[in-house]
């Protein structure tokens, strides 16, 4: 099915060439990276498609007021700034650029292990304010040393064939990825429970989802080698930044690099202003190569979705497959006529208000598709 994007928004700062790919094919894009969420909300309903990278947040507020939306494309990895569900729900596609910036976020991730080791950027900022102090900065090598890999998917796998050239034991968890796969790229498959004890740095590639929320926590950090350093270019919250604060200062955490905050940028620094924290504000995909590859993949995504040749990179799609196809279309037409129809004798629509829809006969199936129309609709 072909999708028709007449007008799209792109709401934080993509390389121009996503621009240049929509508009050669008559697309009306406008770019606009400094909208208030109140704007967004105002401005969304003139829009059939939205690009977006981490900054803007989709909330289920901004896609009640979409009323045209029809896709939202990340432009990069990571989509917990869009609530899914809720574009999910008004049969919105998701759709995100996987693998675009995994090169630039492994490297990245490379670049703090190695900072860790040698306190690189406290040495920097200590030379610069005009001391020469070699004894302070006494790093250790990593060759030799365990890093442990929790998450085991695009960034992970890329980060262990890295640091394998510096000489480390790579061990590493994922639940998906099974242990024959993981051996192939030179990682020793094993539990959490397995790993904490054994690693000399911990470097998480999860998402953010519940089961990885605070997954470094207090009770991980009393398990762990006295030292350890951890490193977060995923996603803030991964790591309980209270507990590695309490971490750092007992001495058990030994350094810590992060790129990602719960909030960003955080409103409380002590934890960036730590001596034995390294940061970065959200740089993992900020190359100029890792930019130009997802500006241009999301771009292309959005073409051959409006071409309909494919909906690659959907993350909703199984969700959307049979509320689109043209054979539930009728089917849809019919649930949002029958809620307008409600919505106009009911008069006024408020959260209170409740919808039975009752279905007879052999099309009863299609239940569902009816019942959520009419309450998009509604
Ligand atoms: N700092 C930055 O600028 C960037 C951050 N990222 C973030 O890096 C993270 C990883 O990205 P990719 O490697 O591309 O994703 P991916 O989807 O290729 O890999 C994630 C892996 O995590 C695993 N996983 C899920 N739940 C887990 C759990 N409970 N324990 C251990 N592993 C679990 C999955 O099975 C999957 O293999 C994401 O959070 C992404 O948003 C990605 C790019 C840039
Ligand atoms: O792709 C991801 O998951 C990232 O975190 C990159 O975020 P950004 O596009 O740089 O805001």
């Amino acid at each position: 099915m072909a999708l028709t994007l007449k007008k799209v928004l792109i709401s934080d700062e993509v390389d121009p060439k996503c621009v240049q790919i929509l508009q050669a094919n008559e697309v009306d894009v406008v770019k606009d990276t400094k909208l208030t969420k109140e704007q967004l909300i105002q401005e969304i309903p003139k829009y059939d498609g939205l690009i977006v990278r981490s900054a803007t947040k989709v909330t289920a507020d901004v896609i009640a007021a979409a009323s045209k939306l029809k896709i939202i494309g990340r432009a990069g990895t990571g989509v917990d700034n869009i609530d899914c569900d809720a574009a999910t729900k008004k049969g919105i596609i998701v759709m995100n650029t996987p693998g675009g910036n995994t090169l630039s976020a492994a490297e990245l991730t490379c670049t703090m292990v190695c900072a860790l080791s040698r306190q690189v950027p406290q040495a920097n900022d200590s030379l610069r304010a005009g001391r020469w102090d070699r004894k302070k900065f006494m790093g250790s090598e990593i060759f030799g040393k365990t890093l442990a890999i929790v998450g085991l998917g695009r960034i992970g796998k890329e980060v262990a064939t890295r640091m394998q050239s510096f000489g480390m034991r790579t061990i590493g968890f994922d639940p998906i990825i099974p242990a024959d796969v993981v051996a192939e790229f030179g990682v020793e498959w094993m539990s959490l429970e397995e790993l904490w004890p054994l690693a000399d740095y911990i470097t998480v590639h999860t998402p953010l989802i519940p089961k990885t929320k605070n997954m470094i926590n207090a009770e991980v950090f009393s398990k762990c080698k006295k030292g350890v350093k951890i490193i977060n270019v995923a996603r803030g919250g991964i790591v309980d930044e209270e507990a590695l604060l309490e971490a750092l200062n007992a001495g058990k955490c030994g350094g810590a690099a992060l790129d990602v905050f719960i909030q960003e940028p955080p409103k409380d620094f002590t934890l960036v202003q730590h001596p034995l924290v390294v940061s970065t504000p959200h740089l993992g995909a900020n190359t100029t190569e890792a930019q130009s590859r997802v500006a241009e993949e999301i771009a292309q995504q959005f073409v051959d979705a409006m071409q309909g040749k494919s909906l690659f990179g959907a993350l909703n799609a199984q969700a959307l497959s049979n509320a689109l196809s043209p054979a539930t279309q009728p089917w849809v037409t019919l649930g949002e006529a029958l809620g307008r129809l409600a919505a106009s004798l009911a008069g006024e629509v408020n959260s209170n208000t409740q919808v039975q829809v009752i279905t007879y006969g052999e099309y009863r199936m299609q239940c569902r598709l009816i019942e959520n129309n009419i309450l998009v609709v509604e």
